[in-house]
């Protein structure tokens, strides 16, 4: 039988999954590695330990008693988007890379719609600048570490270094390429107008691949070290939301995805090129031929749960904490959590917006905390839903980790006033990698043969009427609140 790898590499860890031909997962494997916040704003991984972790799943999916190594047809990547690794000559990382969520750049970014203009830089790769993205981190380090800048030989995305360390090609693919802001969206390949205005030379960056097809071979050592089949082929695969779109089935116009992953995503398939464009929401090749997606970010999205449990309830499991906040009624008596702990991308650009419990009395306990956090990140979810009003959302499955709980997922639910559907895989990225696998290299006539054959939806969670009247009342009050809070961001900034 024909077996397929996907890797997910994530923020808080890398995840593996071996897939069989028919879409069963027969092994996985995951590593967690850390985030570094050297500065305030600054987010940063190294990505030797990426690599050293991948390894080590992957060497795990081979010793598993149901992988027979010799069957293994092909490999799909995923990863964590935007992350930008600077290596020399000699393939060396040369500074850890800077991640998605890293906020350093809003000069950058002003710098970049001054020279290209903004109807430029939008008509050229769909979308604003953002701090997130690579193009500004390319620019910070010309400004800021010259002595690195002057050493760099090429740029990768986060996934493309492991792809770089299996097959030894500098090589990407269309959706995860588009969030660098380098590339023409529209036409998939490299924009030389972006390329030029910025001064990035063209031999720095890979080359640009459909997500399905084969972009290299793993290298003949890594049969020796971790049992890894010589020859096989590394498909190009997907930005995380894209590839977790795929993993989901969300192959064709009008489906939605919702990640709750560190990030939070909604993210609409779109068969056709971008009509009307929204200032924050990004404009990205999807992962399949032909195909595009609108997506909203924000920062924080079960990072905001994580971060409440570590410093609240270490011990205890997320279960557990979230199994008392549904002892709470909807609209957390009154409490509300605005998600901006490491600022905000869609829909307020801003690094310096910060998290806020706002309308804390005695009467709350933990579990009305842990609620409101879980309400904030589906207001939050809903703003880029709102602005996605274009496009006719026909139907919306949930992914990412947080998404394993069903609580959760009732209250995003009843906040779109939209059923949420759970598919049949909770491995998103790392399945939809797998899937892009099967089609470049085990078969598959199409993305969509596969999934239709591999993926059906689940669970249908539909919106409760009396919950959905009271967040429609505070989503209007939590609408209202970053504007009025902007100004104190800014000022206790200076005090970070
Ligand atoms: N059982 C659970 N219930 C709710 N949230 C969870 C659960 N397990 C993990 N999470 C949340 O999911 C997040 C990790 O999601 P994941 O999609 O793996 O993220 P990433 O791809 O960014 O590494 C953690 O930050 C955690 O808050
Ligand atoms: O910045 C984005 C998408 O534009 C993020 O979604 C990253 O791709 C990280 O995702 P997770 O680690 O949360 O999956």
């Amino acid at each position: 039988m024909s077996l397929f790898i996907g890797i997910d590499l994530g923020t808080s860890s890398v995840k593996s999954i071996v897939v069989d031909e028919t879409g069963s997962i027969c092994a996985n494997s995951s590593r967690e590695y850390p985030l570094l916040n050297p500065q305030p704003l600054w987010y940063e991984q190294d990505p030797e330990i990426w690599w050293k972790k991948t390894k080590e799943t992957i060497q795990e999916l081979i010793q598993h008693p149901e992988v027979d190594a010799s069957d293994i047809k092909g490999i799909g990547l995923s990863g964590q988007m935007h992350g930008t690794v600077f290596l020399d000559k000699n393939g060396k990382p040369l500074y850890n890379a800077i991640l998605w969520c890293d906020q350093r750049t809003e000069q950058e970014c002003e710098y970049i719609e001054q020279k290209v203009g903004i109807q430029s830089l939008v008509e050229e790769s769909g979308n604003r600048a953002l701090t997130g993205f690579s193009a500004p981190k390319i620019l910070w380090v010309k400004q800021n570490k010259p002595e690195i800048y002057e050493k760099v030989d090429k740029v990768l995305l986060p996934k493309d270094y492991i792809r770089y360390r299996l097959t030894g090609e500098f090589a990407t693919e269309v959706s995860d390429a588009s969030g660098t802001l380098l590339l023409q969206v529209k036409k998939r390949n490299w924009s030389n107008h972006l390329l030029e205005s910025l001064n990035i030379p063209r031999e720095w960056l890979p080359n640009v691949y459909e997500s399905q097809e084969v972009t290299g071979y793993t290298l003949s050592y890594l049969q020796k070290e971790i049992g890894l089949p010589a020859g096989t082929p590394v498909v190009g695969g997907g930005g995380d939301q894209a590839a977790g779109a795929v993993g989901s089935g969300v192959v064709e116009g009008g489906i939605a995805t919702v990640a709750l992953g560190t990030s939070g995503v909604v993210f609409v398939a779109r068969d056709d090129t971008l009509k009307t464009f929204q200032h924050t929401l990004h404009f990205f090749c999807h992962a399949v031929p032909d195909q595009w997606h609108t997506m909203g970010v924000m920062l924080s999205a079960a990072a905001s749960l994580k971060w409440w449990k570590e410093i609240s309830a270490n011990q205890e499991s997320y279960e557990t904490i979230l199994q008392e906040a549904d002892h709470v009624r909807a609209g957390s008596e009154g409490l509300l959590f605005l998600p901006y702990l490491v600022g905000e991308r869609t829909p307020h650009p801003d690094p310096q917006a910060k998290g806020q419990l706002v309308g804390l009395t005695l009467a709350h306990q933990r579990a009305h905390i842990t609620r409101a956090i879980l309400e904030g990140v589906g207001f939050g979810l809903n703003d880029s839903l709102q602005m996605m009003n274009d496009v006719e959302i026909k139907e919306i499955r949930v992914t990412g980790g947080g998404s394993k709980n069903k609580i959760w997922r009732q209250i995003l639910a009843d906040i779109f006033n939209k059923p949420i559907a759970t598919v049949n895989t909770n491995e998103g990225p790392a399945y939809g990698a797998a899937v892009l696998a099967a089609v470049g290299s085990g078969g598959f006539a199409s993305v969509k043969q596969v999934t239709d054959q591999w993926i059906q939806t689940l669970e249908c969670h539909e919106p409760i009427q009396t919950h959905h009247q009271v967040y429609s009342e505070i989503y209007q009050i939590y609408k209202e609140q970053y504007s009025l809070l902007k100004h104190t961001f800014h000022q206790l900034d200076a005090f970070r």
